[in-house]
């Protein structure tokens, strides 16, 4: 195989202390490889630990802007399944939104060479495809030592040749630039007679959340962040809050109130809500909790977490920076529901006696393992108990005909 590496353009990743910091004493460099698009980038440096997954991860919104070290040393050696390929809901089927989102990778070493049965493409064509920035050749080892020291921190990757950007802070309004512009609809599975009708709030939703959904027998209707959610909620048999990029504060002025008053609406207290990642946050915050930055978040696909109801252990999927502090959870409504093992922080919530709960982790897990893909199943009995004691009072009058069948962007 020709040594494509000593033919690629040199690149370097710089891990920067604070956004304002440029003296040399303040930056750690790396030296390597471009194997992406040839420009330069800047953004968060966060790290993944997850050994599969990369083109899940890299196209999952809530890594809007930010740059993904993988620690997994051997990165592209399956290369890239179809971003166009679509399943019986009209969902990519192996990609978690239709554009990466990361604005650059990191990696030990990137496999030129690829091979899978689903592979349509290099990991190197796909990034230079989408502008996206890819340095190998680092040793991302010595990356998150210092990562898990300073914490996630400002970062660049210089390709030779190209316009430097200065290390940023993380960007506000991410949420926006990810979340679907106008209402879409997902026709839940064939197989079922009677779907239930859920109401997404998409803050940066990724594919196989959908999925979960329409497979369980759900219609969904995904709705912008910013929509008012209010005004629909008793046409629906659910709420459901999705993933998302950023610092869930940012939403304080968009999401957060709506979902405060959907809290407070009085002839609603029955109706079952779920959230994910940014979804819990965003559930916490409209219910009076914190949130709070963790130093380098918790980003794998084996992250044991304790459900505090049963006692048992599931292992599961995560891509978060923020947490939900505890603490401040109203102790007279919401409970700790999961409590994450490996740091202690919290990994959801669940409400004394309505049908509300949420999770920090992913169960719909693409990529990481299934076991709590049943909580899916109990937002689906809170649907079917909700539905059953509403008897025909909730009438979908929304004409999902007129409606996009895929995110509008
Ligand atoms: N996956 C997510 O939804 C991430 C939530 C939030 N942006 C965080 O980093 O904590």
């Amino acid at each position: 195989m020709p040594n494509f590496k000593s033919v690629a353009p040199k690149a370097t990743f710089t891990i920067y202390n604070s956004p304002s910091s440029d003296s040399e004493s303040e930056t750690v460099e790396f030296q390597g490889y471009s194997f992406g698009a040839p420009v330069s980038c800047s953004g968060e440096a966060v790290f993944t630990t997850s050994l599969v997954g990369y083109p899940e991860s890299m196209t999952d919104p809530s890594y809007k802007g930010q740059i993904l070290v993988f620690t997994q040393p051997l990165i592209g050696n399956y290369g890239v399944p179809s971003g166009e390929e679509r399943d019986e809901f009209n969902l990519l089927k192996y990609l978690e939104s239709p554009h990466i989102h990361v604005r650059g990778i990191v990696v030990a070493e990137y496999a030129w060479k690829y091979s899978h049965w689903t592979a349509v493409e290099s990991l190197a064509s796909w990034c230079q495809r989408e502008n996206v920035t890819a340095i190998g050749g680092v040793d991302t080892r010595a990356v998150v030592q210092i990562l898990r020291e300073q914490g996630s921190s400002p970062s660049t990757i210089a390709v030779q040749g190209s316009f430097v950007p200065k290390p940023v802070k993380p960007e506000t309004d991410l949420v926006k630039t990810v979340s679907t512009k106008k209402p879409f609809f997902v026709k839940a599975s064939s197989s079922v007679k009677t779907p239930f009708n859920v109401a997404l709030i998409d803050c940066g939703v990724k594919e196989n959340i959908i999925r979960c959904l329409a497979q369980r027998g759900a219609n969904v209707t995904v709705f912008p962040h910013d929509y008012p959610i209010t005004s629909v909620a008793n046409q629906f048999d659910g709420i459901f809050i999705s993933n998302g990029p950023g610092d869930p504060v940012q939403c304080m002025e968009s999401t957060v109130p709506e979902l405060k008053k959907l809290l407070g609406i009085d002839t609603l207290q029955e109706l079952p809500i779920f959230g994910i990642c940014l979804g819990h946050q965003l559930l916490a915050l409209a219910s009076g909790a914190k949130t709070v930055k963790l130093g380098y978040g918790n980003r794998a696909h084996n992250i044991p977490a304790l459900d505090l109801t049963t006692g048992q252990c599931h292992i599961t999927s995560q891509n978060h920076g923020y947490a939900v502090d505890v603490e401040t959870l109203p102790k007279n409504e919401y409970k700790a529901f999961f409590q994450n093992l490996n740091d202690k922080s919290n990994e959801g919530m669940i409400h004394v006696s309505k049908p509300i709960f949420s999770t920090q982790f992913h169960p719909e897990a693409k990529g990481g393992p299934r076991d709590s893909a049943v909580l899916f199943d109990k937002y689906f009995d809170n649907m079917a108990y909700y539905k059953a004691i509403k008897g025909n009072k909730i009438k979908y009058t929304l004409n999902s005909a007129s409606l996009d069948t895929e995110r509008v962007l």
